[in-house]
């Protein structure tokens, strides 16, 4: 079995537990609360800034010159393509209102930024799979079931169900796939567990827009 097909498989009940949150039924049938939603908008804004940065900082220290390019392409994408989803979203919001980063995103990022630039770079590859791959799976799922009756959610459900962007996670997992392939065992089961990692802050992230997660403490 590929390295992707088992840490797929391990990671198989935190997605189970996903699909079946608020957050994610809210987007399904369209209730989701506005204010919620802005709240995931505007932290995924602060999240896809760190996550470019990781994306690119794992483009360098790629051994593959093809691999190289390809995570250079995900680190644009990550940048330019999704800003472009964000601001359709908060257009007629106050674009200079900078909110403040959630812990939970806070967490993430710290995550993603410390794992690209110092560890190993399989490890890296295989923490940032998750923002893909978590992404499709929900993506597809959340188009499948919908309530297409004017959801107010339609462009995102849009945007990570579409081909485009099949196309751009099969590239990430067949990229880990071909780096798991030169790796020890021991150095798969590290790259498993930083996966399993990245599913779990995605579970995370959508839960603290749930709850629009506050510092518990504060100056
Ligand atoms: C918390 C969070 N995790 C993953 C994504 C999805 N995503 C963001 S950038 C990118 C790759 C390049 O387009 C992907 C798949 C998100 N938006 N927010």
């Amino acid at each position: 079995m590929t390295w992707c097909k088992s840490a797929w498989q391990k990671a198989q009940p935190i997605y189970d537990q996903i699909v079946i949150m608020p957050f994610i039924k809210g987007m399904i049938d369209g209730t989701l609360d506005q204010s919620k939603f802005n709240f995931y908008i505007a932290q995924d804004a602060r999240y896809l800034e760190n996550f470019g940065r990781a994306l690119a900082l794992i483009a360098a220290r790629a051994h593959r010159k093809d691999h190289v390019l390809d995570f250079i392409r995900f680190a644009e994408g990550a940048i330019v393509v999704e800003s472009a989803l964000h601001a359709g979203y908060l257009s007629g919001q106050d674009g200079a209102k900078k909110i403040e980063v959630s812990p939970a995103c806070h967490h993430y990022n710290s995550y993603l930024i410390s794992t690209a630039a110092i560890a190993p770079v399989e490890i890296a590859m295989a923490a940032v799979l998750p923002c893909f791959w978590v992404y499709k799976e929900v993506g597809d799922y959340i188009f499948e079931h919908q309530n297409k009756n004017g959801n107010p959610y339609q462009a995102w459900i849009n945007t990570y169900s579409g081909t485009d962007f099949g196309i751009v996670v099969n590239k990430a997992i067949l990229i880990c796939d071909e780096i798991a392939a030169t790796c020890t065992p021991r150095q798969r089961d590290a790259m498993t567990e930083a996966f399993l990692t990245g599913c779990q802050l995605e579970w995370m992230f959508w839960d603290s827009a749930w709850r629009l997660e506050k510092w518990p403490v504060m100056a």
